[in-house]
């Protein structure tokens, strides 16, 4: 099995007259954390989009665990073991955290209906099968969460939310997990809190491979094994983040100094 679990191979995506990213060429190990940083408009959700089948690349290919995925659909890629997050929060709120993490799950539930008219047994089986998962998950971040199984999620705070949305992801057990901008929206407390959380997910599920896209670099800073660095769609620089931050293009691009 090789040890690199993703690569991108001169990927390019462009919008009308808007090349968004541009011969860019990335290599993520398994069990690696990777920072993806870079000013707004840099490209970085863009080559989430791409690797998660949302747009298919104007020119490249994306690698993944030994498969050529090259504009697969995004249930393909789903399914093959890449799980995501998003900028935005994605939860429906009056929902319970069960039934937010099963949204999650969909590739793997049986819902045609005549399984789900004919064969009851077999459905609250798997239920309570994809219950006992989702609720081991919850418990990995906090006991107390995992108690509240049915609680709506818009009663919860941020960092509960937070968890939820991983879990959620989670729950299709990935190989690679994408995390766009975790600590947005989070107090100073609450960011350090997910920074744990962040650690140990890739602690209790050995081999897990993060991409972190984040402003944040304190973030990037303490959770990340290896910083890429993205201005104008291109990669301008690649490396530690004590690397990347001594670096004078990442400096003028994106911390502001010259
Ligand atoms: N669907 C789209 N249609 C047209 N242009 C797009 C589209 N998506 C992204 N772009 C453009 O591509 C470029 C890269 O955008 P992208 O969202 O990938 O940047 P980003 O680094 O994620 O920015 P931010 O940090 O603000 O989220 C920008 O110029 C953006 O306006």
């Amino acid at each position: 099995m090789s040890e690199v679990l993703l690569e991108f191979k001169n990927l390019g995506k462009n919008f009308g007259g808007v090349r968004a990213l541009d011969g860019f060429d990335m290599q993520v190990k398994r069990g690696e954390i990777i920072g993806l940083i870079g000013p707004n408009g840099s490209g970085k959700t863009t080559s989430f989009n791409l690797m998660t089948g949302i747009y298919a690349p104007s020119q490249g290919e994306v690698h993944f665990d030994g498969a050529d995925i090259t504009g697969m659909s995004a249930r393909k890629v789903y399914e093959a073991g890449i799980a995501r997050t998003f900028q935005r929060s994605r939860l429906c709120l009056p929902l319970s955290i069960f039934d937010n993490i099963m949204i999650g799950n969909h590739a793997r539930l049986n819902t045609g209906l005549w399984f789900n008219l004919f064969q009851r047994r077999a459905l609250r089986g798997q239920v309570e099968e994809f219950y006992t998962q989702a609720r081991d998950l919850v418990a990995g971040f906090s006991e107390d969460l995992a108690g509240r199984m049915f609680d709506p999620v818009g009663s919860l705070p941020m960092i509960e939310r937070r968890r939820i949305e991983i879990c959620r992801a989670l729950i299709s057990k990935p190989k690679l997990l994408l995390l766009d901008e975790p600590s947005a929206g989070m107090t100073h407390d609450e960011t350090a809190q997910m920074m744990d959380d962040i650690l140990a997910v890739r602690d209790r599920m050995g081999g897990l491979s993060i991409i972190i896209i984040e402003h944040e670099m304190g973030v990037i800073e303490r959770l990340c094994d290896q910083c890429v660095v993205l201005s104008y769609g291109r990669k301008i620089s690649e490396g530690s983040y004590a690397h990347i931050a001594a670096d004078p293009e990442v400096q003028s691009a994106y911390l502001g100094m010259d």
